[in-house]
């Protein structure tokens, strides 16, 4: 499509997004058939325009839609959750997240422009295979990485990279310092969306939950980078991880195809007669155990811990998460009592 068939659909869709932009479920699987495809555009501009981002930061219009659209047109439409579609879900997570009362006026529109930015690449050509697979069958990114957050750097390189096309950098007028910082933030954040540092993120807003005072109205950050990064990993980490914070409706439509992407990673392991990654064999893997386990594991420590530092109010969303949490609970009980 052209840039003016992409821009009639956003200033369409602007005006009817408008009012839903910030509802927490919006079908962006809704979207992306409204938009042939092109979501992720979509949604990231609207966005944009409505933080006043191109004006802020003096991006020019017709180099955020080609940018915006060249990412989206990066993303893997073989991969069946990694795909563009699940970008636009975590873009519009991060913007809804932040629209929330204790964060207003909590971080800079620099830091807002990059957690918005690094939302929309984080996991942009991204080939529907773990870091553990790339590592166990020596893939070019394996070898590329040195085995370290393998897809998260790769990730980092190709946003950056299609920066360097044509009419495509949107930073072109920001000052080189503050590149520099939006570039240094951006990769701060998408690093911290592999899985393996799970765990220590963790931790470490455990840490600051204990020293940190919220104050009555919303968080207190010190000007400190390193506390003001540790938020802003934390803030994309609950939006990579929010399906579970999500309708049923949705939520299963994610998990359809969270399970297809684990299952094809699974065959081919079989056939190269590796061992095959857990929860990615279709033959025994249980889909409602492994759902009960993300939550209880993964998904509900994480979003308690962001409301005790961030969000005291965030109550609809743990909510979600338990009701979907006994859902999946009970039908694995189901599943073991009928024959
Ligand atoms: C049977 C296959 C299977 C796998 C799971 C775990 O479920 C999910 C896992 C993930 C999940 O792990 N996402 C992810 C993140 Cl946040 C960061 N880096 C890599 C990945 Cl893969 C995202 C969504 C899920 O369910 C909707 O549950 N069942
Ligand atoms: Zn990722
Ligand atoms: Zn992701």
């Amino acid at each position: 499509e052209t840039m003016i068939v992409i821009s009639i659909h956003v200033r369409r869709l602007d005006k009817m997004m408008n009012g839903s932009l910030t509802d927490w479920n919006l079908s962006v699987f809704t979207l992306d058939k409204m938009t042939n495809g092109r979501s992720l555009t979509v949604m990231a501009y609207t966005i944009f325009k409505q933080r006043d981002l191109t004006k802020k930061f003096n991006i020019p219009h017709a180099t955020l839609l080609s940018y915006l659209a060249l990412v989206e047109g990066h993303y893997n439409p073989m991969a069946s959750y990694h795909n563009h579609i699940h970008a636009t879900d975590v873009t519009h997570a991060v913007h809804v997240i932040l629209k929330k009362a204790p964060l207003l006026d909590v971080f800079t529109d620099l830091e807002i422009l990059s957690v918005i930015f690094s939302s929309i690449i984080h996991d942009v050509d991204h080939p529907g295979l773990t870091n553990n697979h790339l590592i166990n069958t020596n893939s070019e990114l394996a070898l590329m990485y040195n085995d370290e957050s393998v897809l998260e750097n790769h990730h980092l390189a190709v946003a950056f990279k299609l920066m360097q096309r044509n009419q495509c950098d949107i930073f072109c007028n920001v000052p080189p310092k503050i590149r520099q910082r939006i570039r240094k933030m951006t990769i701060d954040m998408v690093l911290a969306t592999d899985m393996s540092k799970h765990m220590s993120l963790l931790a470490d807003m455990k840490t600051m939950v204990e020293t940190k005072k919220v104050s009555g109205t919303g968080l207190q950050l010190s000007e400190n980078y390193n506390e003001r990064i540790q938020v802003l990993k934390c803030l994309l980490h609950c939006a990579d991880l929010c399906n579970p914070a999500k309708h049923l409706p949705i939520y299963s439509q994610w998990i359809e195809r969270v399970m297809q992407e684990f299952f094809n990673q699974g065959d081919i392991e079989r056939d190269l007669g590796l061992d095959i990654s857990p929860m990615c064999d279709r033959h025994t893997a249980s889909v409602e155990k492994s759902q009960v386990g993300f939550i209880d594991f993964i998904v509900q420590p994480l979003w308690e811990t962001w409301a005790e530092l961030v969000d005291p109010y965030c109550n609809d969303i743990l909510d979600e998460i338990e009701t979907n949490r006994n859902y999946f609970q009970l039908l694995s009980d189901n599943n073991e009592t009928s024959p």
